[in-house]
């Protein structure tokens, strides 16, 4: 007999959560001369980053942050995202500065991402942020893995002692969300392309979160009986009827029948990245105007 897993609610939470941040900006609104404020750049078009970006507005305009996105074509230089970045260090309305992720193959990431100020780092990518989150210190914290950390804390979830197992080691999900269970007490494991047997890995995992950005890549087989899966892919696919829809990297149909619980694409960490993105400018808000 199997039973079906709890289904992690990400777009529940992440309702509660904007809820109060909106409450907390109203409030703060009274000592403050101008509303947070999040500028985000993007670069040409991804599918991945478009339905982020759609989500981000709407839900900043909820919370009350002003939103200051800026769209450059595909063909953009170095330069002129380079100088949209120094104008956005030095726009007093903007707190957190979001550079879309990937950009298009000519652009340099590492340095753009570097020219942010690390104050106004919302997607805490820079190298200061990172050095703080490697040794443990407050600052900036990368949204999804803050997300997810957030999620297992709101379903219960203690990650200490438990076998946890992250496949993918990008510097935006995979690596801060292993160092951020492992802060948490938990027993890390890291797999990636060059992992052989996927499956005699994932199959250990108590906590297993997968960020790698394959359609359905995670099967039920792969997954341990009672697990928290936790499944941080956006994969735009079609189907067989030719419509068009989200899916994640782990085949969800077939996983929810043995994990304990899971996180539903979309509606599960989706929604929490937002969150948390909104929370980190409310946070920047609050450190630059001096408001705590
Ligand atoms: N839900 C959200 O809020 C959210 C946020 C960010 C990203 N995403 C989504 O999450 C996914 C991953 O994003 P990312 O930025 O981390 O991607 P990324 O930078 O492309 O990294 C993908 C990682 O997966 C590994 N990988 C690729 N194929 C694999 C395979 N067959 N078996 C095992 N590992 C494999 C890669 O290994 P190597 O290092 O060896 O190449 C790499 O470490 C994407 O679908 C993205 O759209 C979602
Ligand atoms: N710098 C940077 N930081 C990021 O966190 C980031 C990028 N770039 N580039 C794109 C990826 C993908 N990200 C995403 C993608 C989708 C949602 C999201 O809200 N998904 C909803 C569905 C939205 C829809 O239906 O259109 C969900 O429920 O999963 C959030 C973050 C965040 N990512
Ligand atoms: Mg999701």
């Amino acid at each position: 007999m199997s039973k079906t897993a709890v289904i992690i609610d990400g777009k529940a939470v992440a309702e509660k959560i904007q809820g109060q941040l909106r409450s907390q900006v109203e409030e703060l609104a009274q000592k403050a001369s101008r509303p947070p404020g999040l500028a985000v750049l993007m670069v040409g078009d991804n599918p991945a980053s478009a339905a982020y970006v759609r989500n981000k507005e709407r839900s900043c305009g909820k919370v009350g942050i002003a939103s200051y996105g800026r769209h450059f074509p595909e063909q953009t230089s170095q330069e002129e995202l380079m100088q949209a970045i120094a104008d956005l260090n030095e726009d007093d309305r903007v707190d957190g500065i979001l550079v879309q992720l990937p950009l298009p193959k000519h652009l340099d990431a590492v340095a753009a991402i570097n020219h942010i100020h690390p104050d106004k780092d919302v997607d805490g990518l820079h190298p200061v942020n990172l050095g703080r989150l490697m040794r443990g210190e407050p600052g900036l914290c990368s949204c999804t893995p803050a997300g997810v950390m957030a999620l297992l804390r709101e379903y219960g979830i203690d990650p200490r002692g438990k076998q946890a197992t992250i496949v993918g080691r990008s510097i935006l999900v995979g690596k801060p969300i292993a160092l951020m269970l492992l802060a948490a007490d938990a027993t890390v494991t890291m797999a990636h392309s060059r992992s052989p047997d996927l499956g005699a890995i994932t199959r250990n995992a108590d906590i297993l979160v997968v960020a790698v950005g394959r359609p359905e890549l995670i099967t039920a087989d792969m997954v341990k009986p009672g697990a928290i899966v936790i499944d941080v892919g956006i994969n735009r696919v079609t189907d067989y009827e030719g419509k068009s829809r989200l899916t994640g990297d782990v085949n969800y149909d077939s996983a929810k029948d043995v994990a304990g619980f899971i996180t539903p694409v979309p509606g599960g960490v989706g929604p929490m990245t937002v969150t948390l993105l909104l929370q980190n400018t409310v946070e920047s808000y609050i450190r630059r105007l001096g408001l705590e």
